[in-house]
């Protein structure tokens, strides 16, 4: 069973006005999220990713549909239940949420305390995740001494107190630096790696789903349009949002401008090629070409490399006679995703 199983749910707000629609912020999602994953969740604002985190947190009821968080389903469950529940969910924030007042260990101690822990065991732990965050020496100070990837290195350590089994990160790197986003990004992958924390990352960023998601979901108007692990997503979007996010970090397929621009320079013929490990390599691709006297020239694209495994699209001009290059491209077809761009 998946840790986080979400089965049609919906949440729908009451009109803002008296005369206004009612808002399906969520409008019949499923999904899995499997133990050890880290999920992204991209969508524009407004696609419902919020409302979803805060179902899964149980800080709002869901209108319709059932959520199972490691086997109970939270929908059901009174109050003082939930509470229990959500010490084993950690949350982070954009924008940070740490108590002003309190020091970093304060901040960090916060949760151990409302558990109820002793002031040793909280001492202790405090000390370990500090350790971990590489704060031991920012202790002693305010949020305010600090960098926006310190203070959400000091949100991590304080999500992290309870060792909860799942994290939701809500647009955690979104208020920082392109650097300090790749130093947090790497901190939530440690966690998930060396913990073994289920991390839920919802942004609107693709390139955070790049460097941190093993799998996503790509939201839009309340709905999951499109989901799956990263490099199946990337390499081959479906829907038209996920291809909109994936254009974003990936040369994929030219728009429609672009290939008006590339038709004013090229007279021939342009069919894009997806290339995908276990398919044909680009070298038998171009030889097949060779061999049939057909010209070839790389007119966009390129080659992208997702965990560890490469994909490509290329779009090449295919000049030579008609029945020749419809031959070879019906050929290739059996081997590699070849479309002819019209
Ligand atoms: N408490 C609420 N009351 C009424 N409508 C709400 C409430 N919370 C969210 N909504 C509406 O639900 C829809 C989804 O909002 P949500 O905040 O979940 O989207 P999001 O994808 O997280 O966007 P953003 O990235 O801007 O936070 C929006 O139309 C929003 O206006």
């Amino acid at each position: 069973m998946p840790l986080v199983q979400i089965r049609d749910v919906t949440k729908v707000y009451p009109p803002s006005t008296r005369s206004g629609d009612p808002v399906r912020a969520i409008d019949g999602v499923d999904l899995d999220i499997e133990e050890g994953d880290v999920y992204g969740i991209i969508g524009y604002s407004g696609a419902g990713k919020s409302t979803l985190v805060r179902l899964v947190n149980a800080l709002e009821p869901a209108t319709s549909g059932s959520i199972v968080v490691d086997g109970t389903d939270i929908t059901t469950l009174p109050e003082r239940e939930l509470r229990k529940l959500r010490l084993g969910i950690g949350m982070i924030f954009q924008q940070f949420n740490l108590f002003s007042s309190r020091t970093v260990r304060g901040n960090v101690a916060y949760p151990l305390q409302v558990a109820g822990r002793s002031r040793a065991e909280t001492r202790k732990r405090v000390d370990e995740l500090l350790d971990f965050v590489g704060l031991a020496d920012k202790a002693s100070n305010h949020p305010d001494e600090l960098s926006g990837g310190q203070k959400q290195r000091v949100g991590i350590a304080r999500a992290l107190a309870t060792s909860p089994r799942i994290l939701l990160a809500d647009e955690a790197t979104s208020a920082l630096d392109p650097e300090t986003t790749q130093e947090v990004l790497g901190l939530l992958r440690t966690v998930n790696r060396d913990f073994g924390v289920t991390i839920i990352a919802i942004t609107h960023e693709m390139d955070v789903v790049q460097s941190l998601a093993t799998k996503v979901a790509v939201m839009e108007s309340g709905r999951v349009v499109e989901s799956g692990e990263v490099f199946e997503v990337f390499s081959r979007p479906r829907s038209p949002a996920g291809q909109r996010f994936v254009s974003t970090v990936v040369k994929g397929v030219p728009s429609d401008s672009e290939l008006a621009a590339l038709r004013e320079r090229h007279a021939g013929r342009f069919v894009t090629v997806t290339f995908r490990d276990g398919g044909a390599s680009q070298s038998e691709v171009f030889l097949e070409f060779g061999r049939e006297g057909i010209g070839f020239e790389l007119v966009y694209g390129g080659v992208n490399e997702i965990q560890g495994r490469a994909f490509g699209n290329l779009t090449l001009e295919l000049t030579g006679a008609g029945d020749r290059v419809d031959a070879v491209i019906e050929r290739l077809r059996r081997r590699v995703e070849i479309v002819e761009v019209v």
